[in-house]
């Protein structure tokens, strides 16, 4: 196998006195299959290496019959003594997602080949030697490329780049001798990503380039300490930008106010037909009134607002789902609720089970906080929470000057989720379902605890008849588009299971259009996990790994074809408790609360967290 003899004659030259790749052995026992070798991860028919991480080993010598590893996805060689020969090409490695060369003795020019590598998720040549220019107008035109690291290093040349940067979120060529002016599409990045580079100039650095060439080394190495001067054309060029925002933010409000005036015309005629609305007297007993019309009922914790509160203040549309249309409204006194305007309703008395649904207080559920009811109309009315969803915070601009969500922030949104479902599946003798649980729907408030929205609507409105597969449906819902019998806590057990997936992998539900997400993590082996499924945003080390597994092993117990087999939600969140607090949860607890499921009918049966063995396992 061409691969392993590659490896082999590595061995020979970064480790020639056999002290740190002593696993490496070409002898015949099925123990020593490379595959099996530290650091060496194999394809799913173990015939390819895809992976290599041989971080601080002490490596010598040069990396050039790595080379032949034309599989590789990701190779990390950080912290060693390696070399490359004047002529190394990247081109064979055009599977290669993540590049981890720094702290090395690389030095030459930068190899060529990189603009075939356009699966290329990272590349970090820092902390190395290398010198001559740096291919920027290559690297930039890599589809996925997410960090450019090559900080520390002797580059020369200018950052001569056009055109936009549509994935970069992490650019670093800090402490070089680089020289000229920061090309505009790299300005958003902080100066920490260029300085130390003696004739580099302009912004975000603090020495202005004065429209002069600065091949000649004229500009002061330590950065000038006085704002740069105001360029007119710049300031112009800004207001111009802050004013078409400005106006498009009020048109959209405008469009959202009319949109919710027309919506409102219904039961505001009514209410001006002469009839003058008690309903501030009814409110202040008991926060409850009765209109010969209408109904506003609002509960514990809400504001005291009328239906005239509503309709005198202005709204901006935040989008339409599948129950019916959802308003920000902002009103007089500063505060912001959200309504959201019911399209049609089951024939069932609704007002009880509202006030059920209404009743309900945790700090992972949006609460309801109130209702009008007419005839005709039904609204129902939320907190605001200005953090936006879930979904907006995975998916929403993934573009330039995106921070990403780091894994802390991820896993306390994973177990908010999951900890509200266990509380609605538990609340009201575990009657309730959510029935529509989407990232959309997963809302997020200032301490940033994940709250679930829309709270088992399914169970009194009716949603478009379409059951669609929008990546969150389990199975046997898909299966029984109009039957929905089959609806119940270990569907929604299903849709958690997909926000958990995309919480780790950074993709949408249904992936890349067409694909539905659990299913395609499915389809991944395990050896292949780190490199395909995880979200390439998210910073990696062993911990951050490990805890990323066993969250990935959770979200796949969810997403199990057969709804007995998925765990319950409140076990599901103790598991990710585990992992925040121990990193790590029992193998044995995985099996456990696979076999108990089998052996129940109930999807409200409840597992022994407390029976299960305390000896940990990690994954
Ligand atoms: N309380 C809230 N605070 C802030 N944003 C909210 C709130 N409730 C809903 N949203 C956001 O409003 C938008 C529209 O919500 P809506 O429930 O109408 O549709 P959806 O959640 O996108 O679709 P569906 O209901 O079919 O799942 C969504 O982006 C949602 O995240």
């Amino acid at each position: 196998n061409p691969d392993f003899e590659a490896l082999l004659q590595f061995k020979k030259s970064s480790d020639p006195f056999n002290k740190t790749l002593i696993s490496w052995s070409n002898s015949s026992s099925s123990s020593s299959s490379p595959c099996s070798w530290i650091g060496v991860t194999c394809n799913n028919e173990r015939t390819r290496i895809t992976q290599l991480v041989l971080e601080n080993q002490n490596l010598t010598g040069s990396i050039e019959v790595l080379s032949q590893l034309t599989e590789l996805r990701q190779l990390s060689l950080k912290y060693n003594n390696l070399s490359i020969p004047k002529d190394f090409s990247f081109s064979p490695w055009r599977n290669m997602k993540l590049l981890y060369l720094s702290h090395n003795q690389f030095s030459g020019k930068f190899p060529s080949g990189i603009s075939e590598l356009h699966r290329l998720h990272r590349i970090d040549l820092s902390y190395n030697q290398f010198t001559g220019e740096i291919p920027l107008p290559e690297l930039i035109q890599l589809p996925n490329l997410l960090t450019i690291r090559l900080e520390m290093n002797s580059f020369t040349g200018s950052l001569s780049a056009i055109g936009s940067i549509s994935s970069l979120i992490e650019f670093n060529v800090s402490r070089n001798d680089l020289e000229g002016e920061i090309p505009e599409v790299l300005r958003y990045f902080q100066d920490s990503s260029f300085e130390g580079n003696k004739n580099l100039c302009g912004e975000p650095l603090l020495n202005d380039c004065g429209g002069e060439s600065q091949s000649g080394g004229q500009i002061d190495p330590i950065p000038v300490l006085v704002p740069p001067k105001p360029k007119k054309a710049k300031k112009l060029s800004k207001k111009a930008l802050i004013l078409i925002t400005i106006s498009y933010v009020g048109l959209i409000i405008l469009m959202g106010f009319l949109g919710f005036l027309l919506c409102m015309k219904k039961f505001s005629k009514k209410q001006s037909n002469g009839k003058q609305s008690n309903e501030k007297k009814k409110k202040s007993s008991g926060f409850e009134g009765k209109e010969e019309e209408g109904m506003m009922v609002l509960f514990n914790g809400c504001l005291d607002l009328s239906v005239d509160d509503l309709l005198k203040s202005s709204a901006e549309l935040l989008g339409k789902g599948s129950f019916g249309t959802t308003y920000k409204v902002m009103m007089n006194n500063g505060y912001s609720v959200v309504v959201k305007r019911i399209r049609e309703r089951k024939k069932t008395e609704i007002d009880g089970f509202l006030k059920e649904i209404g009743g309900l207080r945790h700090k992972n559920l949006s609460s309801l906080r109130g209702y009008y009811s007419s005839k005709g109309e039904l609204l129902l009315i939320y907190d605001y929470f200005s953090n936006g969803s879930l979904y907006s915070l995975l998916h929403g601009n993934r573009g330039p000057g995106r921070t990403p969500l780091d894994w802390g922030t991820r896993l306390k949104f994973a177990s908010g989720v999951a900890e509200g479902l266990a509380f609605l599946h538990l609340a009201n003798d575990c009657k309730l379902s959510h029935g529509n649980l989407t990232s959309a729907n997963v809302v997020i408030d200032r301490e940033n605890n994940a709250c679930i929205a829309d709270t088992a609507l399914c169970h009194i409105f009716v949603a478009p008849a379409n059951v669609a597969n929008n990546g969150y449906k389990a199975p046997e819902l898909i299966y029984n588009a109009h039957n929905y019998r089959k609806l119940s806590q270990k569907c929604d057990v299903y849709s958690l299971g997909v926000i958990l997936l995309e919480i780790l992998s950074g993709k949408m539900a249904v992936y890349e259009g067409e694909t539905s997400l659990a299913k395609w993590v499915q389809c991944v082996g395990k050896e292949e996990w780190e490199s395909e499924v995880f979200d390439f945003e998210l910073s990696r080390d062993k911990v951050t790994v490990g805890e990323m597994v066993c969250l990935l092993q959770i979200a796949l117990l969810c997403v199990a074809q057969i709804p007995n087999d998925r765990p319950n939600a409140s076990v599901v969140h103790k598991m990710i408790e585990d992992i925040k607090t121990k990193g790590r949860i029992s193998a044995t607890f995985i099996h456990k609360a696979n076999a108990n499921n089998h052996s129940t009918d109930s999807s409200h049966s409840e597992l022994s967290y407390g029976a299960l063995p305390t000896q940990h396992t990690s994954f």
